[in-house]
């Protein structure tokens, strides 16, 4: 009955009963009502020794029937620990299954019974716990599903019990595979969980599609007890065309969560924006705010509670533009519940409910997985996590593959410590490391490691590049920001002469609009690219403004609907009684001007005249300032950066720094402009440029970061590598910076041979200098959130003061770069360049202000003069 020690069966024994001898001196765990009431107290030893195939003693003092007891959980899904499990599920479990019954007179193995039950053509008995039709005694093993060389057939009770007769083909893994010594320790693990943290590069893909082979082609695992879940649609469309073993079931979570839905309650309708935010307009009053999209912060705390799992109550906390979140959340989801309906992140919130709620459709569902393959294991959110180990429990068997250094998307939850902590949620875990990254050239691994080497909360790993690695160094431009654009159209230019495909080319940013001054100077040279960016642009709300600024600035009528755009931005007080007749019709400047100067009522009226002139200003600059010039002085001194920054410190509610930043968009408009140096052509060229269509043939891609883990191009360019962009200005606090530093890790091991990095040659990001090694230069941490509140009112105009009108005895602070000032107002901010005229300053919001010679400063603390150098 006990089979071979490799088995690892333990017993089953009476309280007080002495165990069989054949169990040697195990480890003895009373099972009584206190165990039954908290059951984690021995849960989690009972599964690392069932893992480990170490014999127990299971003293069973209650009747078996309370440990079936159905167990439910209904308290709300977000208050639930990521971790939480049902201990009672795990202990009936542990208890069973790889342990002789020996209470009675004679000693039970009921697998063999149940096998016999479900397969009448086994017969119980023989050399082995049964004999097969063909005569062949087999083993039915209660371990983790494993092979084991026993020299005889062993079959797996979880196929037995469903009356099926599962076995091995033995047949090798196909040597197409070509896996590396490492990478086929990983895919040969047995059973139980495994984490294999690999590196970039390391051949993740690889790995994963070689182990759903051996669990289904070489194991004889039924495909459908195996759960792949890959973490988008195109990787599972990858990873079922690489897997050569038909019928693998590969999904993502929320295809996986859906189909559960859908399993248990019928018909259930997917909504999309639209409809959701439908929903909520009958459910807040959202009050018509210029500058914010509050439904959309809306829409991203109701996410935030159901994907990063945060209690309403702590949402609306952090965040006061959804006050009374926990009673719309409920109000939300009954509405979605009387329509059997679900948006995305109610998918898996939705599954996650029904399966801690439900026991029976627990039950089904965790008969379909006995064991989980999980790809991009970094990227699990709170929800993710509980979802995937409710559907694996109580054997949890992970197969979990990768990399706790491409961990980038901290604002929904994913947080390296779930890769870090493997074996506590899936207790008794093996780890088959990866080491080599076979992708990259030397310098590159060799950066990314010194980089990588800044983040504290990580895994202890080696990384090194394959043997005969290239050894292309990494390049470094620094520039100043005007020469970025050329400079990576020069590279591009020069690859294309040395007849590399266009495809085998990336631009990566840190964020879309980055990539601006990239897609405009591909476009002028007439190279095809693929780009994230694209008509949406020209909508939003920083870039709408500015344009229509720029026509204010230099067409000959003022167009109403112009002036309806950007009389709110920055607010003005002025009442809408008084804006309505503006937006009506056409204007010149001198009609404009005579209509204000006739309308009653002070304080507004004098808004309106300031309003008047700030256009009268900006026309006589872009009549002699090129657009750029024009641009900054809309950003810093009319005010529309503070609306950015109003508009990013909303975005911070939901998306927080990969959420899409309006300082970025006014950044990138000015970086843009030196294409078009005429302000009454810009919004034409940007519009062309912003609305060609993808290319239909071969073309350089341009991406975002975050778009593209996973995948490599033999030359990559990575633009924009600026402190205030990587890391990015509104990614605050160390856990953070650590996950900027992980993005950027991201970008540069995209290249397989060739790497260039494009960086300001002022407020060069640190990154650039970790990744060569040398060490970190910050002089300021990133700058900080903007202070809450809608928008601010206009900012002080730059004080342009006769150097004589400051006292003689003050210090005079020779303009020159990197040198810290404050300029009065308190933006502060480095020396960026200095001209004839003045200085032009970096904000530590990453905003451009000028200062002319003369102008009162700051520094360090010190009132003075800024002087000419
Ligand atoms: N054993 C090997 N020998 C040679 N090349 C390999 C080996 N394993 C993987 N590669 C190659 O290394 C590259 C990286 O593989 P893959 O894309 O699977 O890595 P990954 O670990 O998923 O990387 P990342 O996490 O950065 O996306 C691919 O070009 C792959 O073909």
């Amino acid at each position: 009955m006990a089979g071979p020690a490799l088995l690892g069966r333990g017993a089953i024994v009476r309280p007080g009963q002495h165990p069989p001898s054949w169990v040697g001196d195990a480890p003895r765990f009373v099972v009584d009502a206190r165990v039954v009431a908290d059951p984690g107290t021995i849960v989690d030893r009972l599964h690392r020794l069932w893992v480990a195939r170490q014999p127990y003693v299971v003293e069973l003092a209650v009747d078996p029937r309370e440990l079936q007891a159905p167990t439910s959980s209904t308290a709300p899904v977000h208050s639930h620990d990521p971790r939480f499990l049902f201990g009672l599920d795990r202990l009936a479990y542990l208890v069973w299954a790889n342990t002789v019954d020996c209470r009675g007179d004679e000693p039970t193995w009921w697998h063999t019974v149940k096998a016999t039950r479900a397969l009448p053509s086994l017969t119980a008995g023989g050399h082995a716990d049964v004999t097969l039709p063909d005569g062949r005694p087999a083993w039915i093993d209660g371990g983790p599903r494993e092979p084991l060389d026993l020299g005889t057939v062993v079959l797996h009770r979880d196929d037995t019990e469903r009356g099926r007769m599962a076995l091995p083909t033995n047949r090798p893994l196909a040597p197409t595979r070509g896996l590396a010594p490492d990478q086929a320790a990983a895919v040969t693990a047995p059973g139980g969980a495994v984490r294999v943290a690999a590196p970039a590069g390391s051949g993740k893909t690889r790995v994963l599609s070689a182990r759903i082979e051996e669990v289904l082609g070489v194991r004889g695992v039924p495909a459908d007890s195996v759960l792949v879940l890959a973490y988008n649609t195109k990787a599972a469309a990858e990873l079922r065309e690489r897997c050569p073993v038909p019928g693998a079931r590969v999904a993502t979570v929320h295809a996986h969560a859906l189909g559960l839905l859908r399993r248990h309650l019928g018909d259930v309708e997917v909504l999309g924006d639209r409809d959701v935010r439908r929903i909520l307009s009958g459910l807040v009053e959202v009050p018509r705010r210029a500058n914010v999209d509050p439904m959309q912060a809306w829409i991203d705390a109701l996410e935030r509670v159901r994907i990063a799992m945060v209690a309403p109550e702590e949402v609306e906390k952090d965040h006061d533009e959804v006050e009374g979140l926990a009673e719309v959340f409920l109000a939300y989801r009954d509405q979605l519940a009387r329509r059997n309906a679900v948006d995305f992140p109610e998918m898996v919130h939705r599954a996650i409910e029904l399966l801690l709620t439900d026991p029976a459709v627990r039950a089904a569902e965790q008969d379909r997985v006995g064991q989980v393959l999980v790809d991009e294991f970094q990227d699990l959110t709170p929800a993710y996590l509980l979802y995937i180990r409710l559907l694996a429990s109580p054997q949890l068997q992970c197969f979990g593959v990768g990399d706790d250094d491409q961990v980038i998307y901290g604002h929904a939850g994913a947080t390296p410590s779930y890769l870090l902590h493997f074996d506590t949620l899936f207790p008794g875990a093996t780890d088959h490391p990866l080491t080599v990254n076979y992708r990259c050239p030397a310098p590159v691994v060799e950066g990314a490691v010194q980089l990588l080497g800044n983040n504290k909360v990580r895994l202890d790993k080696v990384i090194r590049p394959r043997d005969g690695a290239p050894d292309e160094p990494i390049t470094v431009h620094r520039l100043d920001r005007h020469a970025e654009a050329r400079t990576v159209g020069d590279t591009v230019q020069g690859w294309f002469d040395d007849d590399v495909d266009p495809t085998d080319i990336a631009v990566l940013g840190r964020v879309r609009v980055a990539l601006l001054g990239t897609q405009a100077e591909l476009s002028t040279r007439g190279i095809a690219c693929r780009s994230p960016i694209g008509e949406w642009l020209l909508a939003r709300t920083g870039v709408r403004a500015a344009l229509a600024y720029l026509r204010l600035a230099s067409d000959d009528h003022l167009s109403g609907e112009d002036l309806a755009e950007v009389l709110h931005r920055p607010l003005r007080p002025i009442p809408g009684s008084m804006k309505d007749p503006l937006r009506r019709r056409a204007w010149t400047v001198e009609s404009l001007g005579r209509f204000v100067d006739g309308l009653d009522g002070g304080g507004p009226r004098r808004a309106l005249q300031d309003f008047v002139r700030d256009i009268e200003v900006l026309r006589r600059r872009a009549l002699r300032q090129p657009t750029a010039e024009v641009l900054r002085y809309i950003t810093d001194v009319v005010g529309l950066g503070d609306v950015a920054e109003s508009l990013d410190h909303h975005a911070v509610a939901g998306g927080g720094a990969a959420g899409a930043s309006h300082i970025d968009d006014l950044q990138a408009l000015i970086q843009v402009a030196d294409h078009c140096t005429e302000a009454a052509r810009f919004p034409q060229f940007l519009t062309d440029v912003v609305a060609q269509p993808d290319p239909d043939g071969p073309a350089v891609t341009l991406s975002t970061i975050h778009s593209v883990k996973g995948l490599e191009w033999p030359k990559v360019v990575v633009v924009g590598a600026a402190e205030g962009i990587s890391p990015h200005r509104l990614a605050t606090g160390s856990a953070e910076l650590e996950e900027e530093r992980r993005v950027f890790h991201v970008a540069i091991t995209r290249a397989s041979q060739q790497l260039v990095v494009v960086a300001p040659t002022t407020g060069t990001s640190r990154f650039v200098a970790e990744m060569e090694g040398k060490p970190a230069l910050v002089g300021r941490s990133a700058a900080p959130r903007p202070s809450a509140g809608a928008v601010t009112t206009r900012k002080a105009r730059t004080p342009v003061r006769k150097a004589g009108r400051a006292a003689s005895s003050t210090p005079r602070y020779r303009a020159s770069v990197g040198l810290e000032v404050k300029a009065p107002g308190g933006l502060a901010g480095a020396i960026e360049s200095v001209t004839e005229e003045g200085a032009l300053i970096r904000t530590a919001r990453g905003s451009l202000l000028r200062l002319k010679y003369g102008s009162e400063v700051r520094v360090d603390g010190t009132l003075g003069t800024l002087v000419s150098p």
